[in-house]
């Protein structure tokens, strides 16, 4: 089929949550849009969505609770015309779409690691007992009291400058960010350590981004094939069917990280208790393109492992 590009009299309408990251993101989106047509900025129009995430900043997300906190006024609006893509952190993204929709475009990941922020410059390892972590991340709390159940981690909401902010306001002595996040923020002023994923393995996907479109826009499907990079969809793949076999969602601690290396993947994954008093882990290396089936697996396996109640609060 002949595809229509964008121009600015009839411009691609990029959808985005309006943080700085979330702009940041559609912003690479448009850059590549242009370089791989060579369009001129003007054929695209950057639509800003409140999300219920976005403006409920008072409580901790796993009492909202619910999928699509982040997400569901973008495919509202997607599925209703008024914008042609949403562009997303892919971490933040529920394994399924709503009908209609679909996110199979994806850019090439940035560093997957996360981050430990101490204003102060100080590493993990030095952090001395009895300091206070700041995170909203199930995942991240139940990772750190499990090597270090001297410490305590206090709910730390907010987007990353937020969250900056409440550092230096002395709420906590230190934080975990992602690696992806700080390098795409430009933020070379945060002093941060990458953790190494034997040492934090990190959430599914992260540091990738997704662009969601309808599943019945082909014109925008073509536009899309350009930017999709391949080895990135082969990890995600992994990683996600890993978590869809799990029934994960953000409120459970999960991680998992694939690695490629020539015609083969790697996927690590860990589950872990809430509280940290236990974490399970394998890895299963196979060929690239069974990454989803490797994935269930791992997760099968894990499964077998925790027993029931695992999961359970405690
Ligand atoms: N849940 C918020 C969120 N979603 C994606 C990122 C980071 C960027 C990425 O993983 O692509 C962050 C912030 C953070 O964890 O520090």
């Amino acid at each position: 089929m002949t595809v229509t590009f964008p121009t600015p009299a009839r411009t691609l309408k990029i959808g985005t949550r309006g943080s700085p990251l979330a702009l940041a993101q559609a912003h690479e989106t448009r850059a590549r849009l242009m370089q791989a047509y060579d369009l001129p900025m003007d054929a695209f129009e950057i639509v800003v969505i409140s999300t219920q995430g976005d403006r409920v900043q008072d409580r901790a997300l796993k009492e909202i609770g619910g999928k699509g906190l982040f997400t569901r006024e973008i495919e509202d609006q997607l599925l209703a015309g008024d914008i042609d893509i949403a562009v997303h952190s892919m971490k933040d993204m529920p394994v399924d779409q709503p009908d209609g929709l679909i996110l199979d475009c994806y850019l090439p990941r940035e560093n997957p690691c996360d981050a430990f922020v101490q204003l102060s410059g100080g590493t993990l390892q030095d952090l001395p007992s009895g300091s206070v972590v700041g995170t909203s991340s199930l995942r991240r709390k139940a990772q750190l009291l499990h090597r270090r159940p001297d410490l305590t981690v206090v709910e730390f909401r907010g987007n990353v400058q937020t969250r900056l902010r409440k550092l230096g306001e002395g709420v906590a002595e230190a934080t975990f960010l992602a690696m992806a996040g700080l390098n795409r923020l430009d933020a070379k002023d945060v002093p941060r350590t990458e953790i190494a994923p034997e040492d934090m393995l990190p959430a599914i996907a992260q540091g990738a981004i997704g662009i969601e479109r309808r599943l019945t826009d082909e014109n925008t499907a073509s536009l899309l094939q350009a930017l999709h990079h391949v080895p990135t969809g082969q990890r995600l793949a992994a990683e996600r069917a890993f978590l869809a076999a799990l029934d994960g969602s953000c409120e459970t601690p999960i991680a998992g990280l694939a690695m490629l290396q020539g015609d083969s993947i790697t996927l690590r994954g860990e589950i872990l208790r809430t509280d940290g008093s236990e974490a399970l882990s394998d890895e299963i290396t196979g060929p690239i393109d069974q990454g989803a089936e490797i994935g269930r697996r791992l997760a099968q396996r894990l499964l077998e492992r925790a027993g029931e109640g695992f999961f359970d609060w405690k």
